[in-house]
């Protein structure tokens, strides 16, 4: 079984992420979080903050010589901009003088509509909005792709399977294209500023970034996660919350400000006949092979063995600088949101993040089919299976 947890405040002094359940022997370390790291960091529109804080990796648990030891992993993301909020956000008791000039200074009692911040303050009982941005707050997705990392190593070198994601729609503009794109053309997205593989579209959308951000305004827009090298099988149409589907949707709504999933045509499918709907089976040398991707490498609640694609939609950061209406908790009078800094746009990161989430449903669904406590072992139970699977003539060709 796979489990992780994440823990950290944006401003606190670290995040922490821990999982437990991979096998031991994945080759991976600090270089290659480090990487998706960078990756989560990239993209036209992201704040300020971005610039100057680093991501600190410590490899605390369960590493030993470059690989997995099977045995739980904790990781650590310092956040270099702790000096700055060591007495905002010391985790011991402070005195009344501090709190009292705390409370002063800067007392978050306006509420962003969009964020977690009125919500948090009546669920949890606090009177600021502090306490629950901190932890609300996008920085946890660095705890969540330093494991996606690990995840993504161990699909790779245990099945071959890569997971990438690129920008679709930012806004109103939407990228096209007709066929889908290959791994060899999703690497070189990285070194775009959208990592969008349409270069009309992407600059239409650096267009929009730019003008959003004069206009003291956010967006939004949609990422699209692909999986390359899956098996069939992944997942059970046995109960609701063992379907693929079911797992991929609740993990990438899991991610900050995603508020819909999709997989394959998704939505477009449910305006579509049947008859063009859905990937015929056909014949085909050594096996079978699909008419189309449609249903995006899932049916049934399991993987088919095509090219896994599930896109999630961004709602546009909620930290909008032209400022929205709200309250002030601390009077009840109408006010101005409050902002200081922030995102326009984060679209193209929660694209890493997705990547981290997708990877690591389908560690979990990996595991769960051919198990394992080594990555060897886990490779041979999936060879045997798809050796088991072409015998019987329905390799995916
Ligand atoms: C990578 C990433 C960066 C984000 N950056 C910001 C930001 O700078 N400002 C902001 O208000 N929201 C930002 N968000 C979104 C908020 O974290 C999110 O809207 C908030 O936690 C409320 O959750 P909800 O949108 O799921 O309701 C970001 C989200 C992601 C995935
Ligand atoms: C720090 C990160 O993202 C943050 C996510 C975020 C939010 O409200 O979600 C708000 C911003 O932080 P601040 O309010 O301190 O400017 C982003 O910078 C990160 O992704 O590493």
């Amino acid at each position: 079984m796979l489990r992780y947890l994440t823990a950290g405040e944006s401003h606190g002094q670290a995040l922490i992420a821990t999982i437990e359940g991979l096998p031991a022997h994945i080759e991976v370390g600090e270089k290659e979080i480090a990487e998706n790291l960078r990756r989560r960091r990239l993209g036209a529109g992201r704040g300020a903050r971005m610039k100057f804080e680093v991501d600190e990796i410590t490899l605390l648990a369960g590493f030993r010589h470059g690989e997995t030891l099977g045995s739980p992993v904790a990781i650590q993301v310092g956040n270099t901009e702790w000096p700055k909020w060591e007495q905002v956000m010391a985790p011991g008791a402070v005195d009344e003088e501090t709190l009292a000039n705390l409370a002063r200074n800067a007392p978050l009692t306006r509420p962003r509509p969009g964020h977690a911040d009125l919500a948090g303050m009546q669920k949890y009982d606090f009177d600021e909005a502090r306490p629950i941005l901190e932890r609300a707050s996008a920085r946890e997705t660095a705890a969540r792709v330093a494991l996606g990392t690990l995840a993504q190593a161990f699909l790779q070198q245990a099945l071959g399977v890569t997971v990438l994601s690129h920008v679709v729609e930012l806004g109103h503009v939407k990228a096209t294209r007709e066929d889908l794109p290959t791994i060899e053309d999703l690497p070189a997205i990285d070194a775009d500023e959208l990592r969008c593989f349409d270069k009309d579209a992407s600059a239409l959308m650096l267009e929009e970034v730019e003008a959003c951000h004069r206009d003291g305004d956010t967006l939004g827009g949609v990422v699209e996660v692909l999986a390359w090298g899956l098996p069939p099988g992944l997942g059970s149409h046995s109960q609701g919350d063992r379907r693929l589907d079911a797992k991929l949707a609740g993990a990438l709504m899991g991610i900050q400000a995603i508020k819909g999933v999709e997989l394959g045509d998704g939505f477009e499918l449910a305006r579509t006949r049947g008859s063009l709907a859905h990937d015929e089976i056909l014949p085909t040398e050594g096996g079978i092979r699909r008419a189309s991707h449609r249903s995006g490498g899932t049916e049934g609640g399991m993987s088919t063995g095509e090219v896994l694609r599930v896109r999630a939609a961004m709602k546009p950061i909620a930290t909008v600088p032209r400022a929205l209406r709200t309250i002030d908790t601390a009077t009840g009078e109408p006010a101005a949101a409050h902002h200081q800094r922030s995102d326009v746009c984060a679209v193209p990161a929660a694209g890493v993040v997705a990547e981290a989430m997708v990877a690591l449903v389908l560690a979990e669904v990996v595991l769960e089919k051919f198990g394992g406590d080594s990555v060897a072992e886990t490779r041979r139970n999936a060879e045997a299976y798809l050796a088991d699977v072409a015998a019987r003539g329905l390799e995916i060709a």
